[in-house]
C-alpha cells in the first residue's frame, strides 16, 4: 500500500534532486538492499532498469526520486539513507543528513516571517464582508460594520452565563484541554465571528485583547483540511503565498512551540472524510494549542466531551439591532433614520433578530429611500432572478411581506421555488444553496411543479451530507408524482428517507411498493400505509425489498394481513399500527414475530376500536424482551400484574428516549410508573393521556424535554401539582422548600416543549391558572408552549405577560380553542405587544 513520506524528507529530496541525478548510482546493491527492505518492489525495479535502458540513468534517478520513493511511506527516507550507505554511496547519504540538520538551525527570524504573511493575508482577505457570498461587488468593511457579539455559555459551571467575543478565549486558561466550540443558527455570524476574531489579531495595537496573547493565529475552513496530509499542508496551501520559503517542517516546529489559537470555521459543512479535522478535534494533533471551532447545532454531538468551553451565538437582541442598523448606514454615509424605524415594523419584526436577514432588508430598504441607489445584479445571479422577478416590481409593503415570508417561515419552499425557475445553477449559486440547505424536506401532496424540479435539482448539487427526504404522495398519485418520486430516488445527495401512502385499493398498493422499489437497498426503506381509503379485496404478490427498516400502517385491520407478512424477516427497526381495528389469530401470530425482531427502536401500537380490546396490552411481553426499544407508544387498558411487570422491565431498561402511553391509569399502573420514574434518566419526551398526575409524584424525577399532558382528569389539584412539579426547580430560595432542592436540580431543568391540553368541560381556578403560569415561568429553556382550552380571562392576563416576558427562549405560543369569551378587547390589548414580541410565533384563537 503506498503512503506518504515526512514533509521534510520530501523537501531536502527535491532540494537536492540535481546533485542527486548527477552523484547517485542505482546499482544492483543499492536496489537489492532497497528491495529488502520493502522500500521499493520488484516492478519498481523492473520499471527503473527500463528507463536506464531506454533512456538515462538520469532520468531513472529522476523518475526513483519523483515518483517512487515519496510514496513509499514514512520510513522510506530513513531506509533509503541506509542503503545509499550500504551501497558505497555513503557520501550522498551525508550530503542529505547534513541538509536536514542545516534546516533545522535555519530558523532564525522564521517566526517573524510567519507572522508578518498571516498578518497581510488576513489583512488583505478579511477586511471585507461579503453577505451575499456569490456576488462579490457586494461587500461592507467589517472594522466599520462588524457588530460585537454576544456568546451564551452553553455548558460548565458558568452555563447560561453571556460573556463577550473576545471573552470565550480568556476562559481557555491554562487547562489541558483547550478545545472551545461556537454553534449558531445559519447565518447568524460564526464565520464572521472567527473573521472578526483573526482580523483583530492581525492589526496592529489595542494590546489589551485576549486574541492579541497569540503568537499565531491560524483560521481555516474545515473543508481546507479535506485532502490535506497535515495541518501544514493545509496552511500553506490556503493562507501563505506559494513562493513563501518557510518549510513544512519549519512550520510544524512553530505550531508545536509557539501560543497558537487555531480557528476552524464550519465544521457541519465539512466533517465526513477528514481526519485531520477529527484527529484535532479529539486531541490527537496539537493537543496543546488552542482551538475554537465553529459549526450548526447538533453536529458535534458525540464530539462535544472533548470541549472544554461550548458557546452559542444567538439571535440579534434589541441593542444589537440597533448598532447593525447604524452603523450600516454610517458606513453608506446614509441618515440611519428610516432603518432604525423599520427595526420597529411589527412585520418584519421577525427577521431583524439574523444579521443577514438585516443586512438585505436594509439593502432594499435603501433601495426605496434612495432613488439613485438602485442595484445591478448580472444575468447569471440567483439575486437578479429574486429581484428582478419578485421584488422589484412589488411596492413597499408587498416587498416586506414577501421577504419575510422569504426569510422566515416558508423559506426553504420558497427557495425552493425560485431554484426551480433556474434553467442551471452555477458554481458559487450552488455553494451558497448547499451551505444555507434546510435539516430535511418533506414533500407534500400540493407540491408544484417548480417545488419539484428544485428538489430535484438540490439532489443533484453536492450536499454534505445528503439531505433527508420524506415524500408524502397522498390519494392516489398520478403518474407524474410517481415518476418524480422514481427521479428523486436516483438522485444520489438525497437521502431518501420515508414515503407515505394513502392507496385507493390493493392493486395501487402493490404497483406502488414495485415501482418505487420500496425496501430495496437503493431506494426508500421506511414506508407509511394508511389504509383509511382503501377499498376492495387483497390482492397476491406484494412484497417489500429486503432492506424495509420501517413500517408504518394506519387504520389497519385484519384483512391486510398481508402486508404483516410481507415484513416478515425484514430488518425493521421500527414498527408502528396506529388506530388499528380489532386483530385476529393470524395478525396476532404474525405481530408476535414481528416484534422478535432485535433491530426494533420504535414501536407503537395504538389502537383505534374497540377500547376496550387487549390489543395493546397482547404484544408487551414481546415488547419487554426489545433490548434496544428507544420510541414506545402503546395503549393500556385493564393491565394485568404480568403485563404491569413486563412494563416495568421496559422502563426499568431505561433506554426509553420518548415514551406515549394511553391508559385508564389504574392505581397498580401508576405505581409502576411512580416507581419507574426514578430510574429512567434517558427519557426525554413523556406523552400522557388521560393521566391524573396527582398519583404520579414522582414525575419530578425525570430530566424532560418535551411533556404532553392531554385531557387529563383536571382539576384543581391536577394544577396544583404540576405547578408544584414546575415550581420545586424555583425553591433555592424559599426555606420551605429546601427538603424539595435536590430534586429540583434534577427536575425537568432542561424542558423544551409543554403541552397542556385542558379538559373543555372543567373549569379552572384563577388563583391556580396563575400558579401554573408562574410555575411555566420558570422553565427558563422553554421553547415551545402549547395550550387547549385555556381559559384567559382579563384578570389572568398580567401573569400570562409575565410568563411570556420571562421565557426569552420561547419561539411558539400557541392557546387554541379558548375555553370562553372572558378574555375582553382591554385584556387582550395588554397581552398584544407581548404575543407580537420579536422572535414568537403566536397562535392564539
Ligand atoms: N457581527 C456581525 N456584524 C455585522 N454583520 C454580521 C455579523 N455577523 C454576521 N453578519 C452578516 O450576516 C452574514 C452571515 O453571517 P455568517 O456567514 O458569519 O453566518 P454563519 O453563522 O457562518 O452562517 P452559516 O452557518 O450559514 O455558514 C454576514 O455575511 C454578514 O453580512
Amino acid at each position: 500500500m503506498e503512503s506518504k513520506m515526512e514533509d521534510r524528507h520530501k523537501e531536502c529530496l527535491l532540494k537536492n534532486r540535481s546533485f542527486l541525478c548527477s552523484e547517485m548510482s542505482l546499482s544492483a546493491v543499492l536496489l537489492a538492499k532497497l528491495t529488502e527492505s520493502g522500500v521499493i518492489t520488484d516492478e519498481h525495479v523492473q520499471k527503473l532498469q527500463n528507463i536506464e535502458r531506454n533512456d538515462t540513468t538520469k532520468a531513472a534517478v529522476f523518475e526513483f526520486l519523483s515518483e517512487v520513493l515519496p510514496k513509499r511511506g514514512p520510513e522510506a527516507f530513513d531506509l533509503f539513507l541506509k542503503a545509499l550507505c550500504e551501497s558505497e554511496q555513503r557520501h550522498v547519504a551525508e550530503r542529505l543528513k547534513k541538509c536536514l540538520s542545516d534546516d533545522c538551525s535555519g530558523d532564525a527570524g522564521t517566526f517573524e516571517r510567519l507572522q508578518h504573511e498571516l498578518r497581510t493575508h488576513y489583512d488583505d482577505k478579511l477586511q471585507f464582508v461579503y453577505p451575499i457570498p456569490w456576488l462579490l461587488t457586494e461587500r461592507f468593511s467589517l472594522k466599520e460594520t462588524f457588530v460585537q457579539r454576544r456568546l451564551r455559555v452553553t455548558s460548565g459551571a458558568r452555563k447560561g452565563n453571556e460573556v463577550k467575543m473576545d471573552e470565550i478565549l480568556a476562559s481557555v486558561g491554562e487547562g489541558r484541554n483547550k478545545r472551545i466550540l461556537v454553534e449558531g443558527d445559519p447565518a447568524q455570524g460564526k464565520s464572521t465571528l472567527c473573521q472578526a476574531l483573526a482580523y483583530a489579531w492581525s492589526q496592529p495595537g489595542e494590546v489589551t485583547q485576549n486574541i492579541k496573547s497569540y503568537d499565531l493565529v491560524i483560521l481555516l475552513h474545515a473543508g481546507d483540511l479535506k485532502g490535506q496530509s497535515s495541518v501544514t499542508e493545509a496552511i500553506k496551501t490556503h493562507l501563505l503565498p506559494i513562493d513563501c520559503d518557510i518549510t513544512s517542517r519549519q512550520l510544524q516546529e512553530l505550531l508545536l512551540t509557539k501560543n497558537v489559537l487555531l480557528i476552524i470555521d464550519a465544521f457541519d459543512e465539512a466533517s465526513s472524510e477528514n481526519e485531520i479535522l477529527n484527529q484535532l478535534i479529539e486531541g490527537k494533533l496539537l493537543k496543546h494549542k488552542t482551538m475554537l471551532v465553529t459549526s450548526r447545532p447538533n453536529f458535534l454531538e458525540n464530539k462535544l466531551r472533548h470541549f472544554e468551553s461550548t458557546f452559542a451565538v444567538e439571535g440579534y437582541d434589541e441593542e444589537e439591532q440597533m448598532e447593525h442598523v447604524k452603523r450600516y448606514a454610517e458606513h453608506k454615509n446614509i441618515d440611519p433614520e428610516p432603518f432604525i424605524s423599520m427595526l420597529i415594523e411589527s412585520s418584519i419584526l421577525d427577521l431583524c433578530n439574523n444579521p443577514l436577514n438585516l443586512t438585505l432588508l436594509c439593502k432594499l430598504a435603501m433601495s426605496r429611500f434612495q432613488a439613485e441607489m438602485t442595484f445591478q445584479f448580472t444575468h447569471k445571479t440567483f439575486l437578479q432572478f429574486l429581484t428582478a422577478k419578485r421584488i422589484a416590481q412589488m411596492d413597499r409593503e408587498e416587498r416586506l411581506a414577501r421577504m419575510q415570508n422569504l426569510l422566515c417561515a416558508n423559506y426553504s419552499i420558497k427557495l425552493m421555488r425560485l431554484i426551480g425557475e433556474l434553467n442551471d445553477v452555477p458554481p458559487e449559486l450552488s455553494h451558497a444553496i448547499v451551505k444555507r440547505c434546510p435539516p430535511y424536506i418533506n414533500i407534500y401532496p400540493y407540491c408544484s411543479d417548480s417545488c419539484r424540479r428544485a428538489i430535484l435539482k438540490l439532489g443533484n448539487l453536492r450536499l454534505q451530507p445528503p439531505i433527508p427526504v420524506n415524500v408524502n404522495l397522498g390519494l392516489s398519485p398520478n403518474e407524474e408524482e410517481i415518476s418524480f418520486v422514481k427521479r428523486l430516488i436516483e438522485c444520489k445527495n438525497i437521502e431518501r428517507s420515508a414515503i407515505w401512502i394513502k392507496p385507493r385499493d390493493h392493486t395501487e398498493l402493490r404497483n406502488m411498493v414495485s415501482e418505487l422499489r420500496i425496501g430495496q437497498a437503493d431506494s426508500v426503506q421506511q414506508v407509511s400505509i394508511n389504509f383509511i381509503f382503501l377499498e376492495g379485496n387483497p390482492c397476491e404478490g406484494l412484497s417489500f425489498g429486503n432492506n424495509l427498516n420501517g413500517l408504518e400502517l394506519k387504520w389497519f385491520k385484519q384483512s391486510h394481513s398481508y402486508l404483516l407478512e410481507a415484513a416478515l424477516d425484514k430488518p425493521l427497526t421500527s414498527l408502528h399500527l396506529i388506530d388499528y381495528f380489532e386483530l385476529d389469530d393470524k395478525c396476532i401470530s404474525l405481530m408476535h414475530r414481528l416484534l422478535r425482531n432485535q433491530h426494533l427502536q420504535s414501536v407503537k401500537l395504538m389502537l383505534r376500536l374497540p377500547w376496550e380490546h387487549p390489543c395493546g396490552r397482547l404484544f408487551l411481553a414481546d415488547v419487554a424482551q426489545l433490548e434496544n426499544l428507544q420510541i414506545l407508544e402503546i395503549q393500556l387498558n385493564n393491565s394485568t400484574k404480568k403485563e404491569r411487570r413486563s412494563l416495568e422491565t421496559i422502563l426499568k431498561r431505561n433506554k426509553l428516549i420518548k415514551l406515549t402511553i394511553y391508559s385508564d391509569y389504574s392505581r397498580s399502573l401508576n405505581s409502576v410508573l411512580n416507581d419507574s420514574f426514578h430510574s429512567m434518566s434517558s427519557l426525554c419526551e413523556l406523552h400522557l393521556r388521560c393521566a391524573n398526575i396527582i398519583d404520579l409524584p414522582n414525575l419530578r424525577h425525570l430530566d424532560l424535554v418535551n411533556f404532553t399532558l392531554q385531557y387529563s382528569k383536571l382539576n384543581d389539584n391536577w394544577i396544583a401539582h404540576l405547578s408544584d412539579v414546575l415550581l420545586s426547580r424555583l425553591s433555592e430560595s424559599n426555606d420551605n422548600r429546601i427538603a424539595l432542592l435536590s430534586d429540583a436540580l434534577r427536575s425537568w431543568r432542561n424542558l423544551e416543549e409543554l403541552n397542556i391540553y385542558f379538559d373543555k368541560d372543567v373549569s379552572v381556578a384563577e388563583c391556580l391558572l396563575r400558579k401554573l403560569f408562574e410555575a411555566i415561568a420558570g422553565c427558563h429553556r422553554l421553547q415551545i408552549l402549547r395550550f387547549e382550552y385555556l381559559e384567559i380571562g382579563d384578570s389572568v392576563v398580567p401573569s400570562v405577560c409575565r410568563m411570556l416576558e420571562s421565557l426569552k427562549q420561547l419561539r411558539q405560543f400557541t392557546s387554541r380553542y379558548q375555553r370562553d369569551e372572558s378574555l375582553t378587547e382591554e385584556g387582550f390589548k395588554q397581552l398584544e405587544p407581548i404575543i407580537k414580541r420579536n422572535g414568537l410565533n403566536t397562535f392564539v384563537d
